[in-house]
Protein backbone atom coordinates (compact mmCIF):
# COMPACT_ATOMS: atom_id res chain seq x y z
CA UNK A 1 0.00 0.00 0.00
CA UNK A 2 1.51 3.79 -1.30
CA UNK A 3 -1.55 6.18 0.47
CA UNK A 4 -4.43 5.60 2.36
CA UNK A 5 -6.85 7.83 1.24
CA UNK A 6 -9.77 6.14 -0.03
CA UNK A 7 -11.45 2.42 -0.18
CA UNK A 8 -9.72 2.57 -4.12
CA UNK A 9 -6.13 2.62 -2.15
CA UNK A 10 -6.14 -0.58 -0.96
CA UNK A 11 -6.17 -3.61 -3.49
CA UNK A 12 -8.12 -6.23 -1.63
CA UNK A 13 -10.51 -4.39 1.26
CA UNK A 14 -12.09 -7.97 2.30
CA UNK A 15 -8.56 -9.26 2.90
CA UNK A 16 -7.66 -6.46 4.91
CA UNK A 17 -10.19 -6.49 7.24
CA UNK A 18 -9.46 -10.58 7.47
CA UNK A 19 -5.30 -9.22 8.29
CA UNK A 20 -6.54 -6.83 10.58
CA UNK A 21 -8.55 -9.01 12.63
CA UNK A 22 -5.34 -11.12 12.65
CA UNK A 23 -3.06 -8.14 13.88
CA UNK A 24 -5.66 -7.63 16.54
CA UNK A 25 -4.64 -11.41 18.10
CA UNK A 26 -1.35 -10.34 18.64
CA UNK A 27 -1.03 -6.85 18.28
CA UNK A 28 2.70 -6.73 18.98
CA UNK A 29 4.17 -8.79 17.06
CA UNK A 30 5.77 -6.48 14.36
CA UNK A 31 7.29 -4.37 17.22
CA UNK A 32 10.75 -4.38 14.76
CA UNK A 33 9.19 -3.03 11.71
CA UNK A 34 8.51 0.74 12.37
CA UNK A 35 11.65 1.00 14.15
CA UNK A 36 13.17 4.30 14.05
CA UNK A 37 10.44 4.79 11.45
CA UNK A 38 8.80 8.13 11.97
CA UNK A 39 4.67 8.85 11.82
CA UNK A 40 3.73 12.47 11.45
CA UNK A 41 0.09 13.03 12.63
CA UNK A 42 -1.31 16.51 11.54
CA UNK A 43 -4.58 17.68 12.87
CA UNK A 44 -6.25 20.70 11.08
CA UNK A 45 -9.55 19.94 12.91
CA UNK A 46 -10.30 18.62 16.74
CA UNK A 47 -10.22 14.65 17.53
CA UNK A 48 -10.42 12.19 20.35
CA UNK A 49 -9.97 8.79 18.58
CA UNK A 50 -8.08 9.37 15.78
CA UNK A 51 -5.25 10.72 17.59
CA UNK A 52 -4.91 8.68 20.34
CA UNK A 53 -5.84 5.49 18.21
CA UNK A 54 -3.05 6.49 15.50
CA UNK A 55 -0.44 6.76 18.53
CA UNK A 56 -1.04 3.54 19.80
CA UNK A 57 -1.26 1.61 16.70
CA UNK A 58 2.22 3.05 15.99
CA UNK A 59 3.54 2.59 18.69
CA UNK A 60 2.29 -1.35 19.05
CA UNK A 61 4.78 -1.61 15.30
CA UNK A 62 7.66 0.35 17.28
CA UNK A 63 7.60 4.11 15.57
CA UNK A 64 8.13 7.16 16.70
CA UNK A 65 4.98 9.65 16.80
CA UNK A 66 4.99 13.44 16.33
CA UNK A 67 1.71 14.95 16.52
CA UNK A 68 0.72 18.69 15.23
CA UNK A 69 -2.55 20.44 15.56
CA UNK A 70 -1.59 22.96 12.71
CA UNK A 71 -3.71 25.58 13.01
CA UNK A 72 -3.00 26.37 16.33
CA UNK A 73 0.90 25.47 16.61
CA UNK A 74 2.09 26.14 13.57
CA UNK A 75 2.39 29.18 10.90
CA UNK A 76 -0.66 29.48 9.01
CA UNK A 77 -0.59 28.16 5.90
CA UNK A 78 -1.41 29.03 2.40
CA UNK A 79 -2.84 26.51 0.28
CA UNK A 80 -3.00 29.06 -3.02
CA UNK A 81 -0.86 28.61 -5.80
CA UNK A 82 0.57 31.72 -7.53
CA UNK A 83 -0.60 34.52 -4.55
CA UNK A 84 1.06 37.51 -3.09
CA UNK A 85 1.52 35.85 0.38
CA UNK A 86 1.01 39.68 2.23
CA UNK A 87 -1.25 38.68 4.37
CA UNK A 88 -1.85 36.93 7.68
CA UNK A 89 -0.32 33.15 6.33
CA UNK A 90 3.58 33.26 6.62
CA UNK A 91 4.54 29.86 4.80
CA UNK A 92 3.04 27.86 2.07
CA UNK A 93 1.56 24.09 1.93
CA UNK A 94 4.62 23.41 -0.80
CA UNK A 95 7.26 24.14 2.11
CA UNK A 96 5.36 23.12 4.74
CA UNK A 97 4.42 19.59 3.42
CA UNK A 98 7.49 19.07 1.72
CA UNK A 99 9.38 20.19 5.68
CA UNK A 100 7.36 17.51 7.25
CA UNK A 101 8.07 14.88 4.58
CA UNK A 102 12.05 15.52 5.78
CA UNK A 103 10.89 14.61 9.79
CA UNK A 104 8.82 11.71 9.03
CA UNK A 105 8.33 8.52 6.79
CA UNK A 106 4.50 8.68 6.73
CA UNK A 107 2.09 11.76 7.13
CA UNK A 108 -1.75 11.76 8.48
CA UNK A 109 -3.70 14.44 7.71
CA UNK A 110 -7.18 15.53 9.02
CA UNK A 111 -8.45 18.35 7.30
CA UNK A 112 -12.28 18.76 7.71
CA UNK A 113 -14.45 20.36 4.70
CA UNK A 114 -15.87 24.26 4.72
CA UNK A 115 -19.33 23.11 3.80
CA UNK A 116 -19.76 26.31 2.41
CA UNK A 117 -17.98 25.68 -1.43
CA UNK A 118 -19.00 21.86 -2.63
CA UNK A 119 -16.40 22.16 -5.06
CA UNK A 120 -14.45 23.59 -3.11
CA UNK A 121 -14.38 21.15 -0.65
CA UNK A 122 -14.74 17.75 -2.94
CA UNK A 123 -11.65 18.39 -4.49
CA UNK A 124 -9.62 17.52 -1.59
CA UNK A 125 -7.32 20.47 -1.33
CA UNK A 126 -5.60 20.11 1.51
CA UNK A 127 -4.81 16.21 1.29
CA UNK A 128 -3.81 16.31 -2.21
CA UNK A 129 -1.55 19.46 -1.65
CA UNK A 130 0.42 17.39 0.90
CA UNK A 131 0.16 14.16 -1.48
CA UNK A 132 1.83 16.43 -3.85
CA UNK A 133 4.63 17.92 -1.45
CA UNK A 134 5.17 15.91 1.24
CA UNK A 135 7.05 13.35 -0.79
CA UNK A 136 5.93 10.11 1.79
CA UNK A 137 2.83 8.33 1.84
CA UNK A 138 0.24 9.73 2.82
CA UNK A 139 -2.86 8.47 5.37
CA UNK A 140 -6.02 10.07 5.85
CA UNK A 141 -7.03 11.26 9.22
CA UNK A 142 -10.61 11.98 7.81
CA UNK A 143 -10.26 14.14 4.61
CA UNK A 144 -13.30 16.23 3.76
CA UNK A 145 -15.19 13.81 1.98
CA UNK A 146 -13.99 10.72 3.20
CA UNK A 147 -12.74 8.74 6.51
CA UNK A 148 -11.21 5.66 5.20
CA UNK A 149 -9.72 4.59 8.75
CA UNK A 150 -13.47 4.88 10.00
CA UNK A 151 -14.79 2.38 7.58
CA UNK A 152 -12.22 0.15 8.02
CA UNK A 153 -13.10 0.22 11.73
CA UNK A 154 -16.64 -0.10 10.93
CA UNK A 155 -16.17 -3.24 8.73
CA UNK A 156 -14.13 -5.16 10.71
CA UNK A 157 -16.44 -4.57 14.33
CA UNK A 158 -19.03 -5.94 11.64
CA UNK A 159 -16.88 -8.95 10.84
CA UNK A 160 -16.79 -9.39 14.72
CA UNK A 161 -20.36 -8.88 15.67
CA UNK A 162 -22.13 -10.44 12.65
CA UNK A 163 -24.57 -13.17 13.47
CA UNK A 164 -25.30 -14.24 10.11
CA UNK A 165 -23.21 -14.88 6.71
CA UNK A 166 -25.48 -12.10 5.13
CA UNK A 167 -26.52 -9.55 7.68
CA UNK A 168 -28.47 -6.45 7.11
CA UNK A 169 -26.78 -3.16 7.47
CA UNK A 170 -28.76 -0.15 7.61
CA UNK A 171 -27.10 3.45 6.95
CA UNK A 172 -29.59 6.12 8.48
CA UNK A 173 -29.14 9.98 8.67
CA UNK A 174 -29.83 11.40 12.36
CA UNK A 175 -30.39 15.37 13.59
CA UNK A 176 -27.79 17.15 14.76
CA UNK A 177 -27.73 20.50 16.00
CA UNK A 178 -24.59 21.73 13.18
CA UNK A 179 -23.29 20.98 9.72
CA UNK A 180 -21.76 17.92 9.98
CA UNK A 181 -19.56 16.55 6.91
CA UNK A 182 -20.54 13.97 4.61
CA UNK A 183 -16.98 12.18 5.11
CA UNK A 184 -17.96 9.56 7.51
CA UNK A 185 -21.45 8.33 5.80
CA UNK A 186 -19.33 8.91 2.01
CA UNK A 187 -16.79 6.51 3.19
CA UNK A 188 -18.74 4.18 5.10
CA UNK A 189 -21.23 3.77 2.03
CA UNK A 190 -18.10 2.69 0.04
CA UNK A 191 -16.09 0.22 1.95
CA UNK A 192 -19.51 -1.46 3.10
CA UNK A 193 -20.13 -2.56 -0.37
CA UNK A 194 -17.37 -4.14 -0.20
CA UNK A 195 -18.12 -6.57 2.18
CA UNK A 196 -20.72 -9.68 1.95
CA UNK A 197 -23.77 -7.64 3.76
CA UNK A 198 -27.72 -6.23 2.41
CA UNK A 199 -26.94 -2.01 2.48
CA UNK A 200 -29.23 0.25 2.41
CA UNK A 201 -29.69 4.16 3.00
CA UNK A 202 -32.84 5.96 4.64
CA UNK A 203 -32.89 9.77 4.78
CA UNK A 204 -35.11 12.60 5.28
CA UNK A 205 -35.53 14.15 1.38
CA UNK A 206 -33.06 15.99 0.48
CA UNK A 207 -30.25 14.92 2.15
CA UNK A 208 -29.33 12.47 -0.35
CA UNK A 209 -25.70 11.61 -0.63
CA UNK A 210 -23.53 12.07 -4.05
CA UNK A 211 -23.79 8.47 -5.87
CA UNK A 212 -19.98 8.48 -6.33
CA UNK A 213 -19.65 6.86 -3.15
CA UNK A 214 -23.30 4.99 -3.04
CA UNK A 215 -23.27 3.59 -6.09
CA UNK A 216 -26.06 1.44 -6.52
CA UNK A 217 -27.14 1.09 -2.92
CA UNK A 218 -30.75 1.76 -2.13
CA UNK A 219 -32.44 4.62 -0.81
CA UNK A 220 -35.40 4.48 1.60
CA UNK A 221 -37.57 7.75 2.64
CA UNK A 222 -39.22 5.47 5.66
CA UNK A 223 -36.58 4.87 8.72
CA UNK A 224 -39.86 2.50 10.20
CA UNK A 225 -39.61 0.84 6.72
CA UNK A 226 -35.53 0.37 6.60
CA UNK A 227 -35.17 -0.75 10.03
CA UNK A 228 -37.16 -3.92 9.59
CA UNK A 229 -34.81 -7.05 10.08
CA UNK A 230 -32.03 -5.41 10.04
CA UNK A 231 -28.53 -6.74 12.00
CA UNK A 232 -26.94 -3.26 12.13
CA UNK A 233 -27.78 0.20 12.06
CA UNK A 234 -24.93 2.61 11.28
CA UNK A 235 -26.00 6.43 12.95
CA UNK A 236 -24.99 9.68 11.39
CA UNK A 237 -25.90 12.84 10.56
CA UNK A 238 -24.77 14.83 7.71
CA UNK A 239 -25.60 17.96 6.28
CA UNK A 240 -26.77 18.45 2.78
CA UNK A 241 -25.13 17.86 -0.18
CA UNK A 242 -27.05 18.70 -2.52
CA UNK A 243 -28.21 21.99 -0.48
CA UNK A 244 -24.48 22.07 0.40
CA UNK A 245 -24.04 22.49 4.26
CA UNK A 246 -27.63 22.97 5.28
CA UNK A 247 -28.88 21.34 8.63
CA UNK A 248 -31.45 19.31 8.97
CA UNK A 249 -33.93 19.71 11.49
CA UNK A 250 -35.90 16.66 11.73
CA UNK A 251 -35.76 15.40 15.35
CA UNK A 252 -37.93 12.61 14.95
CA UNK A 253 -35.52 10.59 13.07
CA UNK A 254 -33.46 10.31 16.65
CA UNK A 255 -32.64 6.44 17.19
CA UNK A 256 -34.00 5.50 20.11
CA UNK A 257 -35.20 1.85 21.48
CA UNK A 258 -38.50 1.91 20.36
CA UNK A 259 -37.28 2.31 16.78
CA UNK A 260 -35.32 -0.85 17.26
CA UNK A 261 -38.06 -3.64 18.20
CA UNK A 262 -38.59 -4.13 14.11
CA UNK A 263 -34.52 -4.98 13.69
CA UNK A 264 -33.00 -8.23 14.46
CA UNK A 265 -32.17 -6.87 17.79
CA UNK A 266 -29.85 -4.85 15.74
CA UNK A 267 -26.09 -3.23 16.59
CA UNK A 268 -26.07 0.17 16.87
CA UNK A 269 -23.22 1.45 15.50
CA UNK A 270 -22.01 5.23 15.05
CA UNK A 271 -18.30 6.97 14.72
CA UNK A 272 -18.33 9.32 17.71
CA UNK A 273 -18.33 11.34 19.08
CA UNK A 274 -22.00 11.11 19.74
CA UNK A 275 -25.08 13.74 21.11
CA UNK A 276 -26.37 11.99 23.48
CA UNK A 277 -30.82 12.24 22.80
CA UNK A 278 -29.64 14.38 19.66
CA UNK A 279 -28.58 11.39 17.72
CA UNK A 280 -28.91 8.38 19.29
CA UNK A 281 -30.92 8.51 22.62
CA UNK A 282 -29.24 6.80 26.10
CA UNK A 283 -31.92 4.21 25.96
CA UNK A 284 -29.59 2.84 23.35
CA UNK A 285 -25.72 4.06 24.09
CA UNK A 286 -26.60 2.53 27.35
CA UNK A 287 -28.22 -0.92 26.57
CA UNK A 288 -26.89 -3.87 24.69
CA UNK A 289 -27.43 -2.94 21.32
CA UNK A 290 -24.93 -0.32 21.49
CA UNK A 291 -21.48 -1.56 20.56
CA UNK A 292 -19.69 2.29 19.81
CA UNK A 293 -17.72 1.69 22.18
CA UNK A 294 -15.59 -1.77 21.33
CA UNK A 295 -16.20 -0.01 17.52
CA UNK A 296 -13.92 2.71 18.63
CA UNK A 297 -11.61 0.19 20.31
CA UNK A 298 -10.92 -1.23 16.86
CA UNK A 299 -10.04 2.32 15.40
CA UNK A 300 -6.25 0.95 16.92
CA UNK A 301 -6.41 -2.11 14.71
CA UNK A 302 -7.36 -0.20 11.46
CA UNK A 303 -4.56 1.79 11.77
CA UNK A 304 -2.08 -0.79 12.67
CA UNK A 305 -3.01 -2.64 9.82
CA UNK A 306 -2.44 0.56 7.36
CA UNK A 307 0.63 1.38 8.87
CA UNK A 308 1.86 -2.28 8.97
CA UNK A 309 1.06 -2.29 5.05
CA UNK A 310 2.88 0.92 4.50
CA UNK A 311 5.75 0.27 6.45
CA UNK A 312 5.91 -2.99 4.61
CA UNK A 313 6.47 -1.07 1.45
CA UNK A 314 9.07 1.66 2.15
N1 LIG B 1 -14.32 11.99 13.23
C1 LIG B 1 -15.63 11.64 13.54
C2 LIG B 1 -16.66 12.64 13.20
C3 LIG B 1 -16.21 14.03 13.05
C4 LIG B 1 -17.27 15.02 12.67
N2 LIG B 1 -18.15 15.24 13.81
C5 LIG B 1 -18.27 16.44 14.38
O1 LIG B 1 -17.67 17.39 13.95
C6 LIG B 1 -19.18 16.53 15.61
C7 LIG B 1 -19.14 17.90 16.17
C8 LIG B 1 -20.22 18.21 17.17
O2 LIG B 1 -21.04 17.37 17.54
O3 LIG B 1 -20.21 19.37 17.59
C9 LIG B 1 -18.06 14.48 11.49
O4 LIG B 1 -19.25 14.34 11.57
O5 LIG B 1 -17.43 14.21 10.43
N1 LIG C 1 -14.45 8.80 15.02
C1 LIG C 1 -13.45 9.70 15.00
O1 LIG C 1 -12.76 9.89 14.00
O2 LIG C 1 -13.27 10.37 16.17
P1 LIG C 1 -12.35 11.64 16.41
O3 LIG C 1 -12.94 12.73 15.55
O4 LIG C 1 -12.44 11.91 17.86
O5 LIG C 1 -10.97 11.33 15.94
Amino acid sequence: MKQFTSVKDVANPKELVQKALELKKNPYAHKQLGLNRTLGLLFFNSSLRTRMSSQKAAANLGMNVMVMNVTQDSWQIEMEDGVLMDGGKAEHIREAAAVMGQYCDILGVRSFPGLEDREADYQEVILNAFIKHSGVPVVSLESATLHPLQSLADLITIAEYQQTARPKVVLTWAPHVKALPQAVSNSFSEWIQHADVDFSIVQPKGFELSEAFTGSAPVLYDQKEAFEGADFIYVKNWSSYKNYGAVGEARDWVVNQEKLAVTNQAKVMHCLPVRRNVVIADDVLDSESSIVIPQAGNRVYSAQIVLKEILGNL
